[in-house]
């Protein structure tokens, strides 16, 4: 046994960021979708990313997730260069992305959905032996907890709302447990009281990890009380409060004043 005693933490310095963006940049033939974009997420943090069309967001979350390859840049994941892994391996290392349509089972019910998405043994003879145990049904049951649908536990996918359908994909990539969760525009088409309680649920889910929200509800954002990102042209344009960015003039020119 080692007689090696751990140092003390040291709580003055900052907590490493879980994702780090630096001087990256993207060329479609020619086209920089980004152009030199950095971007910093800390543990637990709630992030918003706005900015009008055309303005890199999703080509940000494809590098993120190794869907896209910056042409340029440096792009970390805790201690993780992303730019050389490949989507599988991005996705175990513990980030989770929830694209805007969803992707579940119609016919299975809202904890079948999320029994499937919970990180089961792999191999056949592993399967044979995959029992519910106890501790992956608490698991489950905290989740619809999470996101509000443990009241309809039971009923298929295919008869919730459109929102309840986008909740209980966020349930799904929370059932592997992801230290930082991708969210695409998740209140689009939703009613104003879905909306809201998508924004609580998404600053109760961050604070146990990183969470970015790509989003053009602004009300929405808002509502996130988060720090907010806004993209133009491929570079950040501006970051802060919602109420900073709303009132920086580069911002009101190119998104907000249209
Ligand atoms: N595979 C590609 N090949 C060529 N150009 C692309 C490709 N993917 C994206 N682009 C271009 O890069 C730019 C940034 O696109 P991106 O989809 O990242 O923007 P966005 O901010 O997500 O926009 P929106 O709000 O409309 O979803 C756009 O001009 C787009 O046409």
């Amino acid at each position: 046994m080692s007689d090696e005693i751990s140092p003390p933490l040291d709580r003055t310095k900052p907590a490493a960021p879980v994702l780090y963006l630096d001087g990256v940049s993207v060329v479609f033939d020619g086209f920089r979708a980004l152009n030199n974009l950095s971007l910093v997420v800390d543990p637990g943090e709630l992030r918003a990313i706005i900015g009008p069309n055309g303005a890199g967001k999703t080509t940000m979350m494809d590098v993120i997730t190794g869907k896209t390859r910056p042409t340029a840049g440096v792009v970390r994941f805790r201690d993780h260069d992303l730019t050389r892994l490949d989507e599988a391996s991005i996705a175990n290392l513990g980030i989770g992305r929830k694209f805007q349509k969803p992707t579940m089972f119609d016919a299975l019910t809202v904890f079948e959905n999320l029994e499937l998405a919970l990180k089961a043994p792999r191999g056949p003879l592993a399967c044979l032996r995959w029992a519910l145990t106890g501790e992956a049904r608490r698991r489950i049951e905290s989740v619809m907890e999470e996101v509000g649908l443990a009241a309809r536990a039971q009923d298929r996918a295919a008869i919730l709302s459109h929102g309840q359908r986008q909740w209980l994909e966020i349930g799904m990539l929370l059932m592997q447990d992801p230290e930082l969760l991708l969210v695409d525009e998740p209140v689009a088409g939703m009613t104003d009281q879905e909306t809201e309680h998508t924004a609580a649920l998404l600053v109760r889910i961050a604070g146990k990890r990183s969470v970015v929200v790509v989003e053009h509800d602004l009300e929405f954002v808002r509502a996130l009380g988060s720090k907010v990102t806004v993209l133009c042209e491929g570079s950040m344009l501006s970051e802060g409060s919602i109420d900073h960015v709303q009132n920086d003039p580069r911002v009101i020119e190119v998104y907000l004043g249209r």
